[in-house]
Formats: C-alpha cells, structure tokens, sequence
C-alpha cells in the first residue's frame, strides 16, 4: 500500500470516527480487516445471531419439535417479525408481513392493486430502471390479469399517469446508479390520478427513512438480507396498508392466509390484517435467523443511520475525487442528498479488472455490468476511515497498467 497522501482525509476521517455516534455498532458485526462496502447486497452477520440459529435448531427443533409452533412461536412469526421491521419503514404494527422473496411479494402486491384499482384501469406502469426481477414479474402479472405494461423512467410516472392506471410500480432506490426517488411525491401524483403505488424499499429499508403510513404508500415490498443484516436468502416482506387490508385479495391465498388455517376447510377465507399476505409454511430457520439479526436496531434511530450514510457517501466522493487520477471515473450518483440512498455508483470503463483488485486488496464492493463499480455504504459497521481507505486503494489500482476485463 503507498504512503496515505497528505490531503488531511485521513484525519479527518479519524475525527469522523471518533464523534460518530454509532460507531459502537460495528462490534456487534462479524468483520475482518478489509472494507466491506457490499452491504448493500448481502449485510454483514451479526456475530450473536449464530448462537440465537442453534438455539432454533438444537432445542426448538431438536427437542420441541412439533410443540415449537406454539410454544417457540413459529406459527407467528411472520407477522411478529413483520412489526419488528415496520418502524423501521415508518409503518405502524399490523401491515408487515414477512414472507417469501421479494420476487415473489411483487407478484402478490402488483396483482392485488390490480385488483384494488378496479375495473377499467388497464395499465400498469413500471419503473423503466427497475431492478430486473420486479420488471419480470410485473410482465407475467399483467399477463395473467389482462393489463398491459407501460415502462416509464420514475421522474416521468406524473406525465404518463392517465384515467387507464391502474398500478405504478417503483424503486425507491435505483439499485445501480443509488438515485432516490421522490416517494412522497410520486406517491401523491398516483393517488391524484386514481392509481395504487407498489414501492419497491430493498435498497431503502436500514439505511433511509421511508415513511410509508406518513406519506400514505398503498403496497410495498422489500428484502431483508441487505441492510437489515438477514442472512442469505432471508425472507422478505409486504406491507399492506391497513384502508386497503379489508379488500386485499391475495393472488397467492394458501392455507397460511386463512382465517382458519386449521379448520382445513375446502372454501378459502381470508384472514384479517398482514396474515392475509402470507402463503405457505413460512421457512422459518431463515426468518428465526432474521429475527435475531434486528436485535443490531435496538436503540437506533433511523434518522440517525441516514445522517451517517449521507456524510458517509459525502466524504467517499470527496476523497475519491482528492485522490483518484482525474477522468478514471465518474459518479453516476445524485449529489443532492435528497435523491441519494446509501451507496456511491462509480462508472469506470475497465470496471470489471479494477473491482477484481479492489477486493484483491481488501475492499469490496461489487460489479454491474458493464462499467459501474458500487460501493454500498451501510452505517451501523461502515466507518470514515474504510470510506478514505477504499478511496486510497481505488487510487493506487487506477493507476496501475490496465488490465483487459476476463
Ligand atoms: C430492488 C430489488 N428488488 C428485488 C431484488 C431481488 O429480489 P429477490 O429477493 O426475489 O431475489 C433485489 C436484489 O436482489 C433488488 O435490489
Ligand atoms: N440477492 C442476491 C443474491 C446473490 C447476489 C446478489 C444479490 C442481490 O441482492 C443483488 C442486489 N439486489 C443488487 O442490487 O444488485
């Protein structure tokens, strides 16, 4: 590693670290050396969480067996854990349900609004920059129910909006470029035009707050192993909102959404509340591992969190821009706080060989194809010293010979 350059940005950073308030959270995480600026794809083990997973497997299901569906609470899980994320998405117990992927409660919400809308709304519009699988999903809805998809960039819904929307489908956060969109606004520009919103928070929940009851969200959907810290293929989450509850009409109704799941009988009755969002048994060593992993937000303010991601991001560009060769990369991250998540998207033309080397050197962030480096910046274990560091280390691998992407 070269010399640390004499910019200050070290000591600065130092000083960050020393008046950060949560900087006491990152011993709660299972880290090593290096910089782990990936959290926003697959957040960092909370290092209690193992033994909590044992627990669940040795004795709730070794010993229990079959009593733990009462007695360890499986059977309700999926909405108690749902109220453990809900203040961190600003909504109010009852309308979080945990459950599935998020690929999949795409499919519930969009076809449900489908369905809440009514008769004679026949589009429904999709975030043109959206991560790929809700775009998938959303096609093979409209599909089935018989409307038709109008993709449409997030600054455009207000324009394309119509008597004819029945859905708008969102990303709160743009998983490559780390824009953030207006939430409260395009939610009231659907509400004006007669439609539903299905927010898409993956990229948002744990870093930024959401405010889904204040600013009135109908549906919304996320995952729970990035910023949240599940794990692995954790399961994700729908949110309901409680005026549309009463008529959500699932597309998905198993016997887990019944109001008497053990009655087993042949007509389907939906049960009450979040319930109604779920399908079948719930994975439960995945969600019981989740369950623990959110004890890490115990005491913690969100407002808090989105304060350091922003300072976080802020002194990342600064230092990238300090010491970076000039022209090597450009961010394609809003500047604006208020259009920014939690993550700093560089575009680079080798990006592929130069993240190879990042992570060879001990900082990883990750690649989307084909020339955008992403550094995801998670605040409850990400502090001002790796940001400077992994600025440092981008430095010194852009200066080296290029490499030809494998
Ligand atoms: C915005 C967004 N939606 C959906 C997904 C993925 O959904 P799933 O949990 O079904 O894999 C991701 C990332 O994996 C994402 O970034
Ligand atoms: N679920 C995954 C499994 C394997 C590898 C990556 C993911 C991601 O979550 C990618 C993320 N959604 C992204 O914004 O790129």
């Amino acid at each position: 590693m070269s010399e640390t350059p004499h910019s200050g940005l070290a000591e600065r950073a130092a000083a960050l670290d020393a008046a950060d308030r949560l900087a006491g959270r990152r011993e709660l995480f299972a880290l090593d050396d290096g910089v782990y600026l990936d959290g926003n794809s697959l957040g960092a083990l909370p290092v209690h969480v193992p033994d909590r997973v044992r627990d669940v497997l040795t004795r709730q299901w070794g010993e229990l067996r079959i009593r733990s569906w009462d007695e360890s609470g499986w059977w309700t899980a999926p909405e108690r854990i749902g109220d453990r994320i809900a203040p961190l998405v600003g909504a109010a117990a009852g309308q979080v349900v945990v459950g599935d992927s998020t690929s999949v409660n795409v499919f519930k919400a969009v076809v449900a609004a489908g369905r809440l809308a009514g008769e004679g709304r026949d589009e429904i519009l999709v975030d043109a920059t959206t991560f790929p699988t809700d775009g998938y999903i959303a096609a093979s809805a409209a599909r089935l129910t018989g409307h038709r998809i109008v993709p449409v960039e997030p600054a455009d819904v207000p324009a394309a909006l119509g008597p004819r929307t029945a859905v708008v489908l969102l990303n709160h956060v743009d998983y490559r470029t780390g824009r953030l969109h207006d939430l409260p606004g395009l939610t009231g520009a659907v509400h004006a035009a007669g439609a539903l919103v299905v927010w898409d928070l993956c990229h948002s929940a744990g870093a930024l707050p959401v405010g889904l009851d204040e600013h009135g969200v109908d549906l919304a959907v996320g995952c729970t192993y990035k910023y949240l810290n599940g794990g692995p293929g954790s399961p994700a989450y729908l949110y309901v909102a409680e005026r549309h509850q009463a008529a959500f009409d699932s597309p998905l109704p198993g016997w887990n959404s019944h109001a008497d799941p053990f009655g087993m009988t042949p007509g389907y009755a939906p049960a009450d509340g979040s319930v109604r969002g779920r399908v079948g048994t719930p994975d439960i060593v995945s969600m019981l591992t989740l369950e623990a992993a959110l004890d890490v937000w115990d005491g913690v303010s969100v407002d808090a969190v989105r304060a350091k991601s922003l300072a976080l991001t802020d002194f990342f560009l600064e230092c990238v821009e300090a010491y970076a060769p000039a022209g090597r990369v450009t961010s394609v991250t809003p500047v604006a706080h208020a259009e920014r998540g939690s993550q700093v998207a560089l575009r680079c033309d080798d990006a592929e060989p130069v993240m190879r080397r990042l992570v060879e050197r001990g900082v990883v962030g990750d690649l989307r194809r084909p020339d955008v480096l992403r550094f995801g910046f998670t605040p409850l274990y990400v502090g001002f010293a790796d940001a400077e560091r992994a600025a440092r280390v981008l430095a010194e691998v852009l200066v080296l010979p290029r490499e030809q992407a494998a």
